[in-house]
C-alpha cells in the first residue's frame, strides 16, 4: 500500500487554494438534470469520484449500478431508478453494503416501489424493479439515521402522479442537506412546503435552467484547520459563497473560535490569523462531515471542547469514532465518551517526532489530519483516499509548500 510522508511546516505565506466543487450538490443536479424534460446547463461539476460515478452510470445505465464507496449516488439513484420504472441492482463496496438503507427501501415500498434485498436485509445489494403504480402518497420516515434517504425521496417527489407528503419522524440529523435538496430544487422551478415535521410536494415538472456548482465546504475546512494550527500565514480559498447552500460552511464560525478570520472577497474566503477565543462546545448534528477536521483541530490546539451531535458518524465510510480514538492516540490526544453521546476532546500534551495515519477507506481520516504536519513529521497510509471527495488535496498541499514524498 501507498504512503506519503509529509515534512513538518508551519509557516504559510498566502497561497490561493483552487478548491474542488461540492460533490453534495453536484449528486443533487445531476439527479434533477435527469429527471428534467429539457436542457439544463450545469457547470462546476464535481472531480469527486462520487460524483463521476453518478455521471458514468447515469450516462451508460448498465444494469448493475456499483456505485463503489458513495453513499449520497447509493441513495438517490435508488429512488431515481425506482421512479424511472427501471431494473437495476444497485450494489457498491463492501463498507458500502455494510451501510443500512432499510429505511428508504422501506418508503420507497410504500410509495410503490417492487425492491427485493440481494443480501441481507436492509442493506445493498439489491434489486430495483421499478415502480409502476403510486400506491400511497403519504410516507413517516425517520429522521435520525441519514437525511440522504429523506433527500432521494423528495427529489422524486415532484414526478410521482400524486406528489408526496414525508413526516420526518424523531430527531432529524443532517437538517442542513435537507435544505439544500429543497433550494436546489426550487431553483429548477419545484414549489413545496415544509411545516413542522410534514414536508409537501405536489406533483409537478422541473423547470430546466442552468447551475453552478459552489466549492466544497467540506473540502475547505482542511485549510482552515490547517491555518488555525500554524505559526503564522494566510491562505485564500477560491469558490465559496456568504450564503451557501452547504451546511458545513458552518466551519467559518467554529473556526473563529479557533483563530481563523474569515473574510468574504473576490469570489471566495481568506484566512488569516486571529487570537484563539476557545471551543468549548460544539452540536455537528447538522455538520457531521466536519467533526473529525474540527476534532484534530482541538487536539492539536488544547482544546478540551465537549461534541455533540455524532451519532451518525459510526455508519459512514468506517466508524469515525472509532478511527478518530485510534488515530489521536498515536500523538496522545483522545476523543472520550463521557456522557452517553457526549465527546471530549483530549488534547495532546506530547508529541511524537512522527505520527503515521492510517486512514481506513475514509478520504476525511486522510484529510483531516494532514494539519499534523505543524507540530511533527506524518505519514498517511492509502492516500489515494482522498479521491471520493477531492482528488486534487495533496496537489494542493504541495501548493502551500508542504513537501509531499511518496513511497509504494
Ligand atoms: O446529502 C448529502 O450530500 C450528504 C449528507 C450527509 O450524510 P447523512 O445525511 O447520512 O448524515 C453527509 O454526511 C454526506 O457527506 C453528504
Ligand atoms: C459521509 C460522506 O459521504 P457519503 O455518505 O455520501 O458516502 C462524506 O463525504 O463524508
Amino acid at each position: 500500500m501507498e504512503t506519503i510522508h509529509l515534512a513538518q511546516k508551519s509557516d504559510f505565506s498566502a497561497t490561493h487554494i483552487p478548491l474542488p466543487s461540492s460533490k453534495s450538490e453536484s449528486n443533487r443536479v445531476l439527479i434533477i438534470d435527469a429527471l428534467t424534460e429539457g436542457e439544463n446547463k450545469l457547470s462546476n461539476l464535481a472531480e469527486a469520484r462520487d460524483t463521476q460515478t453518478m455521471i458514468s452510470l447515469l450516462e451508460k445505465n448498465p444494469p448493475v449500478f456499483d456505485v463503489l464507496d458513495a453513499g449520497t449516488t447509493m441513495r438517490f439513484l435508488t429512488a431515481y431508478a425506482a421512479i424511472t420504472n427501471q431494473n437495476k441492482v444497485m450494489t457498491g463496496t463492501p463498507r458500502m453494503c455494510d451501510r443500512p438503507i432499510g429505511i428508504l427501501v422501506d418508503a420507497l415500498r410504500t410509495i410503490g416501489a417492487e425492491i427485493h434485498y440481494l443480501g441481507v436485509e436492509g442493506y445493498p445489494p439489491m434489486a430495483i424493479h421499478g415502480l409502476s403504480e403510486q400506491k400511497s402518497e403519504k410516507v413517516k420516515i425517520r429522521g435520525d439515521v441519514s437525511s440522504q434517504y429523506i433527500s432521494a425521496l423528495l427529489m422524486i417527489a415532484p414526478l410521482l402522479p400524486k406528489g408526496l407528503e414525508l413526516e420526518l419522524e424523531g430527531k432529524v440529523g443532517s437538517r442542513s442537506y435537507i435544505e439544500m435538496t429543497l433550494d436546489t430544487m426550487s431553483h429548477f422551478g419545484i414549489s413545496y412546503e415544509w411545516i413542522d415535521n410534514k414536508i409537501t410536494v405536489a406533483h409537478q415538472a422541473y423547470q430546466p435552467t442552468t447551475f453552478a456548482v459552489e466549492s466544497d465546504w467540506s473540502g475547505a475546512g482542511y485549510w482552515f484547520s490547517l491555518l488555525a494550527c500554524a505559526d503564522s500565514g494566510e491562505l485564500f480559498l477560491s469558490g465559496l459563497k456568504e450564503n451557501s447552500l452547504q451546511g458545513d460552511s458552518a466551519v467559518v464560525e467554529i473556526m473563529g473560535q479557533l483563530g481563523v478570520k474569515s473574510t468574504f472577497k473576490d469570489g471566495g474566503v481568506l484566512l488569516e490569523k486571529q487570537p484563539v477565543k476557545g471551543l468549548k462546545h460544539w452540536d455537528f448534528t447538522h455538520c457531521p462531515d466536519l467533526a473529525q477536521t474540527i476534532a484534530v483541530t482541538c487536539a492539536i490546539l488544547g482544546q478540551n471542547a465537549t461534541f455533540t451531535g455524532l451519532e451518525s458518524l459510526k455508519i459512514k465510510e468506517t466508524d469515525r469514532i472509532y478511527a478518530l480514538q485510534q488515530e489521536l492516540a498515536k500523538f496522545n490526544a483522545d476523543l472520550k465518551e463521557v456522557e452517553p453521546e457526549v465527546y471530549q476532546v483530549i488534547p495532546s500534551v506530547t508529541m511524537p517526532a512522527e505520527v503515521k495515519i492510517h486512514t481506513y477507506e475514509d478520504h476525511r481520516m486522510a484529510m483531516a489530519f494532514m494539519p499534523l504536519i505543524t507540530k511533527t513529521r506524518v505519514s498517511i497510509e492509502d492516500p489515494s483516499v482522498v479521491n471520493k471527495s477531492y482528488p486534487s488535496f495533496w496537489k494542493h498541499c504541495e501548493l502551500t509548500g508542504i513537501s509531499i514524498v511518496s513511497q509504494s
